[in-house]
């Protein structure tokens, strides 16, 4: 489904429920098949959530995760402790072109039997679930922090618990201390000092009922809305202060771009502050909240200001090359975006091109970044089912704050 997306001179201030975090969901979703008396409530209504519950109530050897990263690099440790069970895991056609050696290589070290089945070092994978003989690990901890999370997940499971050494500078830190902070809401220990990763073994625990937090990287699209708008608000919930989730960072990058956060009890306020844009030029660094980069980079460009993003080394084995397809698709609007291996500059640009067709690679957050560009062009977005995968209620959602979204 391609929809066109006319421009509005402004929107109209609303209230919001937004879906449960995806990345909280997955882990608690992992945490209940092992000790079923956990309850979770607010779980995510998106995709990954929907298909990572699918796989955990699954008999079949082939196991089909489509496009959900959490959900293979969590089901690649699940499965592979399950003794006696063996699984195929397989994904989209993307899954396969996304890296999982390193979390493969680890389990090796615990003992564990995976093999490939096309490519070496990518999905689709054939494991042998096993219970594993040692309880010490080491892996290469700059790539993907998925592969750490998915150990310390299955770790409170093994007999003697597990130590996770982590080798070179750690991406992603805040979703490893997600999953640290899971683990303990639910009765687990852990720590995690410097390179090193400890989680206690445990046999049981006591009913939990653990309430998700909303999805922040949901929030970055009306964080963008704001900043892109006039004078207006929005109001979105279930919010905590005290966040698990990296992408919170928003409240106070946003700042910057004119965007004022509140928080009441468990809501927050977006508003629209008038007053000099602080432009994001000097450097910003979000290997601590690599989700928001697309958000970010469009906002900027939709506010004609310049921005410099570093930290972005995990964006190319993400959903799609999320910084190819940032420069792409800006590129089309007429803006000038250079890349590295690592970090995306955007040069300010006085005007912005109307009826260009953003494609969006298979990539949720490529069409939910660019949507709020309506606020000052008309645009096409293609593909914008995929929004799903994360938030399914993204279109809907915007028509209530007043957009004008048809099917093209
Ligand atoms: O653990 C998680 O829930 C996630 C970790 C991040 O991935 P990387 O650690 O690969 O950057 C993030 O981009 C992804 O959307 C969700
Ligand atoms: C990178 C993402 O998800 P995953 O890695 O779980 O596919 C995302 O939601 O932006």
């Amino acid at each position: 489904m391609n929809l066109k997306l006319e421009r509005i001179p402004n929107i109209e201030s609303n209230t919001l429920q937004i879906t449960g975090s995806k990345s909280e969901t997955n882990r608690l979703l992992i945490l209940q098949a092992l000790y079923p008396n956990i309850g979770i409530e607010n779980v995510s209504n998106s995709d990954d959530s929907e298909l990572m519950q699918k796989a955990l109530k699954s008999d079949e050897i082939i196991v089909d995760i489509h496009h959900a990263g959490t959900a293979m690099r969590f089901l690649t440790a699940y499965f592979a402790v399950k003794n006696g069970r063996e699984t195929i895991l397989t994904g989209s056609k993307r899954m396969k072109e996304r890296p999982i050696k390193i979390l493969v290589e680890a389990l090796e070290q615990l003992g564990c039997e995976i093999g490939y089945e096309n490519e070496h070092g990518y999905p689709p994978i054939r494991i042998k679930g096993k219970r594993p003989e040692t309880n010490s690990v080491s892996l290469q901890a700059n790539v993907s922090s998925q592969y750490i999370s998915a150990l310390m997940l299955i770790a409170p499971s093994l007999p003697n618990g597990l130590e996770i050494v982590l080798e070179g500078k750690v991406t992603s830190v805040p979703y490893i201390n997600m999953t640290l902070s899971l683990l303990s809401d639910v009765g687990i220990k852990g720590v995690f000092n410097d390179n090193k990763i400890t989680i206690n073994p445990c046999d049981k625990i006591s009913p939990k009922n653990i309430v998700v937090e909303s999805d922040w990287s949901s929030a970055s699209y009306f964080y963008s809305i704001v900043a892109l708008s006039d004078n207006t608000s929005v109001t979105i919930g279930s919010y905590k202060k005290q966040s698990y989730q990296g992408d919170a960072k928003l409240a106070e990058i946003y700042k910057s771009l004119g965007v004022e956060t509140t928080f009441d009890q468990n809501t927050i306020t977006l508003k629209k502050v008038s007053g000099k844009l602080n432009k994001l030029e000097e450097g910003l660094d979000l290997s601590n909240s690599p989700d928001t980069a697309q958000t970010i980079a469009v906002t900027c460009f939709g506010l004609g200001i310049g921005c410099y993003l570093t930290g972005l080394h995990t964006l190319k084995i993400k959903e799609t090359d999320r910084l190819e397809a940032l420069k792409n698709e800006i590129e089309k609007l007429g803006g000038q975006v250079h890349i590295t291996e690592n970090s995306l500059r955007l040069e300010p640009s006085e005007s912005i091109k109307k009826d260009v067709t953003i494609a969006t690679y298979h990539d949720h957050r490529m069409a939910m970044a660019f949507a709020p560009l309506a606020l000052k062009t008309s645009l096409y977005v293609e593909d914008a089912n995929v929004v799903s995968k994360s938030y399914p209620d993204f279109w809907l959602d915007l028509k209530k704050l007043g957009f004008k979204i048809l099917e093209a």
